[in-house]
C-alpha cells in the first residue's frame, strides 16, 4: 500500500508544481507586496512555525507593513501596521469581509454554519443579527447580570476557602470553568460539567478544539491534501466532532421534551422556534441551530477568562500596578462590599489595564479574512480568493505607534482615548470591520466583572518563593492564543466582609 501513496503524493505534487508555475507566470506582471523567498510547492508555509505571529512579526521588519506570502496554492496578504490595517479592514471592508474555508469550519462546525467562518452573505447576515439580537444585545446581557453575580460569588467562596488554607490554585482553570458555566447558562438554561462532553471533559474538548482549529492545516492550502490527512488533524477533528454532535443534540432533545414546563427562553429554545416555524427565511436546521450554538460555547468560554489570566498574570508581575488597581477599587467600593457591575463604569484605572492587557496579548494575533474579488490596495494586486492576515499582534508592538512597546504600562491609556471596538486601528483585540466580534460587549463585560472581583477581594502570592519577573509569560498559539504555562498562585484574602 504504501507504493501507492508514494506514487498518489508524487503525482500530486508534480502536478501542483506545474500549476503553481503557470499561476506564477500570470501574476507576475502585476505589482505584489514585497516577499520573502519561498520554497518550490510548500511557498512560505514553513514559515509559520509554531508561533506564526511572531515568526510573521519578525519578517514584517524585513519585508514591510504588506508582504505577500503563498501558503501552498493560497496567495496571502500579512497587514502589520494601523494603515495597513485600516486599508484592509475599513477601506475594503466588504472585499475582505469573507473567510477563508478551512476543514476544521468544514468537520466540526457543520460545513461553515456557524456565524465565524460562514462566507460572507445572506445567510451569515442573518445568523449574525439573530445571535445578537438573542443572545449578545445589551438588553439580554443586562438579564443574565444576577446569573453573573451569583457564579462569581461561588468562585470567590471557593477561593476564599483556598487562602484559609494557603491552598496553590490553577487560576485559569477556575476562571475557564467560571465563563464556562456562565455562557452555557445564558445559551443552554443550565451548566453541564467535566463528564457532560465525551471522556476527554468539557474543558478538554474545548480546548482540543481551539487548538486544531488553529494549526496550519496543510488541507486548507492544498486541498486535494484534505483527503491524505497527512497531519492526522482531520482524523481528531471528526472525532470531536462526534462529540460535540452527540451533546448539543442531547441538548436539543431535552428543550424540545421540557418546552412546556419554561417560564423563560434561553437561546437555544429561541433558535428552535424559529427553526420549527420555518419563518426563518433561510434555510435553518438542526445543523445550523447546532453549529450557531457551537460557535456561542467556544466564543463565550476561552476568549474571557484567558484574557482575565493573561491580566492577573501582569499585575502579579507588577506589583505597583496590582497595589493602583486596588487602591481605585478600595476608594470606589470600599473594604466591606464586593464590586458590581454596577461599579464598572466608575473604574477608570480598571479600564486601562484591561486595554494594556489586549494590547500585549490579544487573544486572536492574527484575524485572517479572505478577499471576495480583484482588487488593487496601495497598488498592489490582490487577487480574488487570497487570504488577508491582520497581525494584531505585531501592530501592538509597533514602536512607531506605542512608547516603550514592550513594557506593561496602563497609564498610556490616561492621555490618548483609544477605543477597543475597532474604531482606531492601533488596538484591535475584538478585529473591525463587518466581522467584528459580536461577542464584544458581553465579553468585555465578563473580563472587567471578573478582573476587579478577583484583584478586589484577593493578594495574589507566587508558590515556592517565585519572585514577580521570575514568572513565565510565554505565548501558547492557538485559536484563543493563552499562557503556555498555567498561573499558579495562592489567593490571600483582604477584605472586611
Ligand atoms: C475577551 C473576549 C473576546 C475577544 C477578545 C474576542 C475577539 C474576537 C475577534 C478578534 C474576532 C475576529 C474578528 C474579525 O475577524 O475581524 C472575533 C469574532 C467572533 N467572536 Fe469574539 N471575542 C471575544 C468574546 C466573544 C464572545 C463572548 C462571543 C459570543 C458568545 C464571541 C463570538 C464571536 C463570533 C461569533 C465571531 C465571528 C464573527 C463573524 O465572523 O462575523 N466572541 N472575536
Amino acid at each position: 500500500m504504501a507504493w501507492f501513496w508514494t506514487t498518489v503524493i508524487s503525482v500530486v505534487i508534480v502536478f501542483h508544481w506545474f500549476v503553481q508555475k503557470l499561476l506564477n507566470l500570470t501574476t507576475t506582471k502585476k505589482k505584489q507586496p514585497p516577499s520573502p523567498k519561498g520554497l518550490p510547492i510548500l511557498g512560505h508555509f514553513h514559515l509559520l512555525g509554531k508561533n506564526p505571529h511572531q515568526n510573521l512579526h519578525r519578517l514584517a521588519q524585513k519585508y514591510g507593513p504588506i508582504m505577500f506570502l503563498r501558503l501552498g496554492m493560497v496567495p496571502a496578504f500579512v497587514v502589520s501596521s494601523p494603515a495597513g490595517a485600516e486599508l484592509f479592514l475599513k477601506t475594503h471592508d466588504l472585499s475582505f469581509a469573507n473567510r477563508h474555508p478551512s476543514q476544521a469550519a468544514e468537520h466540526i462546525s457543520y460545513g461553515s454554519r456557524n456565524i465565524a467562518s460562514a462566507p460572507y452573505g445572506p445567510y451569515w447576515r442573518n445568523m449574525r443579527k439573530l445571535s445578537t439580537v438573542n443572545l449578545l444585545s445589551n438588553i439580554k446581557i443586562n438579564q443574565f447580570q444576577a446569573m453573573r453575580k451569583g457564579e462569581l460569588g461561588a468562585l470567590v467562596n471557593r477561593l476564599r476557602r483556598a487562602s484559609d488554607n494557603r491552598e496553590i490554585v490553577d487560576v485559569g482553570k477556575m476562571v475557564t470553568t467560571l465563563t464556562g458555566d456562565m455562557i452555557c447558562m445564558m445559551v443552554f438554561g443550565r451548566k453541564y460539567g467535566d463528564s457532560d462532553l465525551g471522556d476527554k471533559g468539557f474543558k478538554a474538548v474545548i480546548e482540543e478544539a481551539l487548538d486544531i482549529a488553529a494549526a496550519p492545516n496543510l488541507g486548507d492550502y492544498f486541498p486535494f491534501m484534505g483527503t491524505i490527512d497527512l497531519q492526522g488533524l482531520t482524523r481528531r477533528m471528526k472525532q470531536l466532532s462526534k462529540i460535540f454532535d452527540g451533546f448539543l443534540g442531547k441538548i436539543i432533545d431535552n428543550h424540545v421534551q421540557n418546552k412546556q414546563e419554561k417560564e423563560t427562553q434561553d437561546f437555544v429554545d429561541t433558535m428552535i422556534a424559529i427553526m420549527d416555524s420555518g419563518e426563518a427565511g433561510f434555510e435553518f436546521d438542526h445543523r445550523h441551530v447546532k453549529a450557531v450554538l457551537l460557535d456561542m460555547l467556544i466564543g463565550g468560554t476561552d476568549t474571557s477568562a484567558v484574557t482575565v489570566n493573561w491580566a492577573l498574570a501582569e499585575l502579579i508581575r507588577h506589583p505597583q500596578i496590582m497595589k493602583k488597581l486596588q487602591q481605585e477599587l478600595d476608594k470606589v467600593v470600599g473594604m466591606d462590599e464586593y464590586i458590581e457591575e454596577s461599579h464598572l463604569d466608575k473604574l477608570d484605572y480598571l479600564n486601562f489595564v484591561i486595554k494594556e492587557t489586549f494590547r500585549l496579548h490579544p487573544i486572536v494575533p492574527l484575524i485572517g479574512h479572505k478577499t471576495m474579488e480583484d482588487l488593487t490596495v496601495e497598488n498592489f494586486h490582490v487577487p480574488k480568493g487570497s487570504s488577508v492576515f491582520v497581525n494584531v499582534w505585531s501592530i501592538h508592538k509597533d514602536p512607531n505607534v506605542w512608547e516603550d512597546p514592550e513594557k506593561f504600562w496602563p497609564e498610556r491609556f490616561s492621555e490618548t482615548n483609544v477605543d477597543l471596538q475597532g474604531r482606531d486601528f492601533r488596538l484591535l483585540p475584538f478585529g473591525s470591520g463587518r466581522r467584528v466580534c459580536p461577542g464584544y460587549q458581553l465579553g468585555l463585560t465578563v473580563v472587567r466583572l471578573v478582573l476587579a472581583r478577583l484583584v478586589h477581594c484577593f493578594d495574589w502570592e507566587l508558590p515556592n518563593g517565585m519572585l514577580p519577573n521570575e514568572l513565565d509569560m510565554a505565548e501558547h498559539f492557538r485559536f484563543v492564543m493563552s499562557r503556555e504555562k498555567p498561573l499558579m498562585a495562592i489567593p490571600v484574602y483582604r477584605l472586611h466582609k
